[in-house]
């Protein structure tokens, strides 16, 4: 077995940088179902071209690597204790080669440990079976669309779906009101695992577990086949699209299983996956520790160039058929002027500076000064990965975190600091609407998990503060050109993401009739 800890390193390597082929057919599929030259069009050409960078720079696909997890079968008499060992390493090398975002952080005192070890962190699960080789699988999801899981008790009563029995059809009901809760917040389009039955920790753990089955799959229960399939189809009816811009291609995938639960409760379990699915798996022999296949189709199977639509799109524009968009680039620091002549739909290329903050920084700046000057300046929700050599600091992976954690700080920080932009993903909420019409701020929208295709607009890393808080909460000051976002909240009182919402909401109430009888 003196091979397993390299194996385990070429496993998580593997995960965080080359998106499975099956993942990529998806999108592709996605991407031809949208019109050309739409905004969620164009989101998921960048997501395209940046599942290539990944792959090409060997660098992790998005920032977040998530919670390492590994389900390993093993047959009996293999040592669990040092396959533990290797795994735990194999890690620990990974994070310290920018392939793994420092990601594990204590509860109590926000103290990153830098490695991704420490209690509860990485996940391993051992099962025994009667097969000779080693059997290990990895899937690394994030943080955004973990905090999109959501777990129904039935019966309930549900908004826009009304009540949900103990029944499929109040399964069926439960699972559309997870797509439309998630909007774009978990980086959409997505994938869904589903448990059904269980108790509250197994049916969590039966989710999850269906987001390793492969994306063509289907479900041996006919009833549960049936139901994947009416999911993927009228989920994408709701319109939320990629990154909850609006569009036909909400859901990528859906996937049942079922176990027995307690006369007492229903639990339906939804695991909620971005399209930065990070999974794979390897068969290992369990004499030398040797990878002997990979499980899941390897991503360069599929390539993300698409030539054709690519054409298409340029068309398109030629011929006027593309959506109005405008185009403003902006040196920082940006003047109130600039900010109120912005509408939602505007694309914004800024130059210049940016700096980052998110979970941490904000509930400091709320009662503490800013250690640089803010005013006239654009925050970044980003926590990169980022990596140190003789040249100095440099940014690895750094695409935008979820916004709307920061709602509670960000209307007063705005206001506090004279910030005239924040970048981020997935929207933000009423109170910040409000600051950004009072101070004359827009909030623009990135592509969630565009990491490489984002570093490489970052020039150079002019400063840091706050490393205590770890490197992905620490307030990084980086040299900028040609970060390009959208404007989806402005300083008019226009929000996309409210839109969006209430549209999304219109579209879910029509689902409220029963379909499974
Ligand atoms: O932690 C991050 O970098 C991003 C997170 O996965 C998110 O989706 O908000
Ligand atoms: S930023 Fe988006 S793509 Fe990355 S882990 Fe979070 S939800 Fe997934």
């Amino acid at each position: 077995m003196n091979q397993f800890q390299e194996s385990m390193y070429k496993l998580i390597v593997e995960t965080s940088t080359n998106l499975p082929a099956d993942v990529r057919r998806a999108v592709n599929a996605a991407k031809a179902k949208e019109d050309q030259g739409t905004r969620a069009a164009l989101s998921l050409s960048t997501i395209a071209e940046n599942i290539e960078m990944a792959e090409c720079n060997v660098s992790p696909i998005c920032q977040d690597t998530g919670m390492p997890t590994f389900v390993v079968h093993c047959p009996v008499g293999a040592n669990q204790i040092q396959m533990k060992r290797d795994i735990r390493e194999a890690v620990q090398r990974a994070t310290k080669d920018s392939k793994l975002r420092p990601n594990s952080v204590d509860s109590l005192t926000g103290a990153n440990s830098g490695d991704n070890l420490g209690p509860g962190t990485p996940v391993i699960h051992f099962e025994q079976w009667e097969k000779d080789e080693i059997d290990v699988r990895l899937i690394l999801k994030g943080g955004g669309c973990e905090n999109k899981n959501i777990q129904y008790s039935l019966p309930a009563e549900l908004e826009g779906l009304g009540k949900a029995g103990r029944d499929l059809d109040g399964i069926r009901k439960c699972i559309l009101h997870a797509v439309y809760q998630a909007q774009g917040q978990g980086c959409s389009a997505g994938f869904i695992g589903v448990g059904i039955g269980g108790d509250r920790t197994t049916g969590y753990e039966l989710a999850k577990q269906q987001l390793f089955r492969k994306v063509d799959d289907v479900n041996p229960n006919a009833e549960l086949a049936q139901l994947e399939d009416y999911i993927l189809d009228n989920a994408n009816k709701l319109g939320i699209g990629t990154m909850g811009f609006g569009g036909a291609v909400t859901l990528l995938g859906c996937k049942v299983g079922v176990m027995n639960r307690l006369p007492a409760s229903f639990f339906v379990s939804v695991a909620y996956n971005c399209w930065a699915y990070r999974r794979q798996g390897v068969l290992v022999n369990a004499a030398t520790g040797e990878i002997q296949e990979w499980i899941y189709e390897a991503g360069q199977e599929v390539p993300m160039k698409d030539t054709a639509g690519e054409e298409a799109a340029a068309a398109a524009e030629r011929s006027g058929q593309q959506e109005e968009r405008r185009e403003i680039v902006l040196q920082t620091p940006i003047s109130e002027e600039q900010i109120r002549q912005l509408r939602v739909g505007d694309v914004v290329v800024i130059n210049g500076h940016m700096h980052t903050g998110r979970d941490a920084l904000h509930k400091h700046l709320i009662d503490h000064d800013a250690p640089i000057d803010l005013n006239g300046q654009v925050i970044y929700h980003c926590g990169p990965v980022m990596s140190k050599d003789e040249n100095g600091w440099k940014v690895r992976a750094a695409g935008p975190t979820t916004s709307i954690r920061e709602e509670p700080y960000q209307g007063d920080i705005i206001k506090k600091f004279g910030i005239r932009a924040v970048i981020g993903k997935g929207g933000m909420g009423a109170k910040t609407l409000k600051a950004l019409q009072e101070h004359g701020a827009v909030y623009l929208n990135a592509i969630g998990g565009a990491a490489q295709y984002y570093a490489e607009c970052f020039k150079e890393v002019e400063g840091v503060d706050f490393m205590e808080f770890g490197i992905p909460e620490a307030m990084w000051h980086l040299k900028v050109e040609g970060f390009a976002a959208i404007v989806t909240m402005d300083s008019h009182g226009n929000s996309l993401h409210a839109d969006v919402e209430r549209n999304s909401l219109e579209k879910l109430a029509e689902f409220k009739e029963p379909v499974f009888k």
